[in-house]
């Protein structure tokens, strides 16, 4: 047996039948041409007897699109095989599928036809198809819930009757990844004339198995696999196309198996279907979901600065995801991505102020969920600024303003030795309250040259970045800070640039 297994594509006919999606014969050209530099085996291009505008897009597919096989879906029935055929026949490799409801609900209730009946026209109707090509796909559809020897007696109807490919459907999603081995495995054994088709699976994900029932299928000798790219498709969709494969890529050797898609061009493949069917992609999806290779915590993310394998089953690269692998700041980050972070940056801190600027980034994080970049620039910018031994610290800061109210700051200080130091004062505004109370608790009074504040990001979250100039004796010092609360940046800001003075005037007087 041949360990290779065929990507069978259905994107563009099962994928399409995700509630929601219509695809024009353009889009449907654009995601083909797609699929043939991802490499896989097959497309099923539509059900041509469904609209003139399938009909079209197949045909269009059928006649631009080389490499693959292109198929074309078709009930039993006479009239949907020539049509479907009308779509194919000029493709370079024409495939023609042809289905059929093969459990005893489906064909009692939908059908309204006996067992025989079903056998009569699957044999009938699948040599119709092959009197046009060779290449003669058969489904007997809704097989997980048929009798197994009814099953049995389809398919060895249909590949006397001239199919090539017999694919297994578990229409409904019902099948377990051990039940659909089995069910493989006893077609395998029961079907005298089995060796004389490729075997294929074609599973629904209603209980979120597709991707399991097909590995199992996989293990136990199918050779194609129907897949839809970002498993769309009926209802809760179909398997996905690049879970199965990267599944294959990553764990082949011991599966003894492998595809021949070209696994760098998931990515791309995944965001046109995204963008051309409207069906956005959960950002927690395996392989191409934006959080697929993005780690948040910690613990994950020193992991993965000593070694990517770690925490990484799979390179991004090989998938195509641009950016790779990604560490994200947030409130569960750690002291080793928050340094390497900054470091990319520009910011190379370490010791005390890379304390202080990871103690205000946990506590920034704690308030707002998506600390970005620039909110870290601020924080490195903050922290980053040499505060020699004179560091006073803000310890609380507490305003009452409004408009008919004479704007008070009561203001907590630490000192350098530690001390908690506490006063009030009163100013024409809360700021200037914020600035008077800092003068009174360090006994420094320079004259405030400069103020500006910005927002570092947009949002009711976002943080303000105050910058304060002072000037004494002729020279002037520079403070900034950023918080949610731009009061509190302000004295920071202001107790960064009264820091910086001090300390210069100590310096100055050392050297006097
Ligand atoms: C599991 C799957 O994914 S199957 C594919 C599902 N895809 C689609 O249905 C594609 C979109 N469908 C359509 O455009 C339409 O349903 C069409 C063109 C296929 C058929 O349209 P209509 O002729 O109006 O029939 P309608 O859809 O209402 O009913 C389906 C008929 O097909 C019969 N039928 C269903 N499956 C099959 C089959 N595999 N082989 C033969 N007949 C079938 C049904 O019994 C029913 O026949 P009835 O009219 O004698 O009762
Ligand atoms: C037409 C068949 C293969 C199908 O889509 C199904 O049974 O789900």
């Amino acid at each position: 047996m041949s360990d290779k297994v065929k990507i069978f594509d259905t994107t563009l006919r099962d994928g399409e039948q995700s509630a929601g999606v219509a695809f024009t014969p353009e889009d449907k050209l654009e995601i083909a041409r797609q699929l043939e530099r991802l490499g896989v085996d097959v497309i099923e291009a539509g059900f041509p007897c469904t609209s003139k505008g399938d009909l079209h897009a197949v045909q269009l597919i059928s006649r631009e699109v080389r490499g693959a096989s292109i198929c074309a879906l078709a009930r039993a029935v006479a009239r949907d095989i020539d049509i479907a055929w009308e779509g194919v026949r000029e493709a370079e490799a024409p495939r023609l599928h042809v289905f059929i409801n093969a459990s005893d609900i489906q064909m009692a209730h939908q059908l309204r036809k006996g067992r025989r009946e079903v056998l009569e026209q699957t044999e009938a109707m699948v040599r119709h198809a092959a009197g046009y090509t060779s290449d003669v796909e058969f489904s007997p559809m809704d097989a997980t819930r048929s009798d197994p020897e009814f099953l049995h007696a389809i398919i060895e109807r249909a590949i006397a009757a001239g199919a090539t490919t017999i694919n297994v459907p578990d229409s409904v999603g019902y099948a377990l990844p051990e039940e659909s081995a089995a069910m493989f495995a006893g077609i395998r054994e029961r079907v005298p004339n089995i060796d004389q088709a490729v075997l294929s699976a074609h599973c629904h994900d209603d209980l979120g198995l597709a991707v399991a029932n097909s590995l199992a299928a996989i293990s136990a000798g199918v050779r194609q696999v129907e897949v839809a790219i970002n498993g769309i498709g009926e209802r809760a969709g179909n398997t996905s196309l690049e879970e199965v494969v990267m599944a294959i890529a990553t764990r082949g050797q011991d599966m003894g198996v492998h595809t021949g898609v070209r696994t760098p061009e998931l990515y791309r493949t995944a965001k046109l279907v995204e963008r051309l069917s409207g069906m956005d992609i959960q950002p927690n999806k395996a392989i191409v979901g934006r959080n697929a290779f993005r780690h948040g915590s910690g613990i994950h993310q020193d992991g993965i600065l000593k070694l990517r394998q770690t925490w990484e089953i799979m390179d991004p690269a090989d998938i195509g995801v641009p950016g790779g692998t990604q560490l994200v700041m947030g409130k569960l980050s750690g002291r080793h991505a928050f340094r390497e972070h900054l470091r990319g940056l520009g910011h190379a801190l370490e010791g005390d102020k890379l304390d202080r600027a990871f103690t205000a980034f946990k506590a920034l994080a704690d308030r707002k969920v998506a600390v970005d970049d620039r909110d870290l620039e601020a924080i490195a910018a903050e922290h980053g600024q040499t505060a020699g031994h004179s560091a006073w610290t803000v310890d609380r800061v507490q305003i009452s303003s409004g408009c008919s109210a004479t704007p008070t700051a009561t203001l907590r200080l630490r000192d350098e030795d530690g001390q908690l130091r506490e006063d009030a004062a009163t100013g024409s505004g809360p700021l200037d309250a914020v600035y008077r109370a800092v003068n009174r608790i360090t006994g420094v009074e320079p004259t405030l040259a400069d103020f500006s504040i910005r927002s570092v990001t947009e949002g009711r979250d976002a943080q303000g970045e105050v910058t304060v100039h002072v000037e004494a004796s002729g020279r002037s010092f520079a403070g900034r800070a950023a918080d949610t609360d731009i009061i509190v940046a302000g004295a920071r800001a202001y107790t960064a640039a009264l820091n910086r003075l001090v300390v210069a005037g100590r310096q100055e007087g050392a050297s006097a």
